[in-house]
């Protein structure tokens, strides 16, 4: 970037901060929490800690704050889900594209809270995670099986990435950061 375009976009920071407030869902073990991490700080961790309820984060990306609302994907933490949805500027569902058979359960449960009046219009973000695993499907597999092509009234966006690989984790940001809304 050159001179004249850092100093623009100094400028511009200084009149025009962004935010935004997102929630993360998905079954347990899809990435979520190590999605955030890889937002943050770039890192990668193999370890495993499960999320107990919810966690939230504040991550700045130049002009931007990002209010992400991390949430376990355990049974038993589903049920509140749509309450941490509500009124966020979108909805990144993460799935474990490289765990074949829990893809049909990641479909019910998207669908279902989908469903919820509350959540109606909210954009949609879909994430397939662990590409660097051999057995992860295809972007086209996924969409079909998710049936994300039966989605209607929100808009759809689906990237496949490796939180481990860092692939693709910048098409996620731009696409987050296009979704923010200007505060003043
Ligand atoms: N191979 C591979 N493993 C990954 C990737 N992303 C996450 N993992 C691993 O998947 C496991 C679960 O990741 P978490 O981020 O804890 O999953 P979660 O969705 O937050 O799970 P809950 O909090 O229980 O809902 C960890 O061992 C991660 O290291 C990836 O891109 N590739
Ligand atoms: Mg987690």
């Amino acid at each position: 970037m050159g001179l004249w375009d850092s100093l623009l976009n100094w400028l511009r920071s200084l009149f025009f901060k962004q935010e935004m407030e997102l929630s993360l869902v998905g079954l347990q073990n899809a990435g979520k929490t190590t999605l955030v991490n890889a937002i943050a700080t770039g890192g990668y961790s193999e370890d495993r800690i499960p999320t107990v309820g919810f966690n939230m984060r504040k991550v700045t990306k130049g002009n931007v704050t990002i209010k992400l609302w991390d949430l376990g994907g355990q049974r038993r933490f589903r049920g509140m889900w749509e309450r941490y949805c509500r009124g966020v500027s979108a909805i990144v569902y993460v799935v474990d594209a490289a765990d074949r058979d829990s893809v049909p359960i990641s479909r019910t449960e998207l669908h279902e809270l989908l469903t919820k009046p509350s959540l109606s219009g909210i954009p949609l973000l879909v994430l397939g995670n662990k590409i660097d695993k051999s057995e992860a499907l295809s972007k086209q597999a996924l969409v079909d099986q998710l049936g994300l092509d039966s989605i209607q009234e929100r808009e759809v966006c689906c990237y496949m990435i490796s939180c481990k690989d860092s692939v693709n984790i910048d098409a996620v940001l731009d696409w987050l950061i296009k979704h923010s809304k200007t505060v003043n």
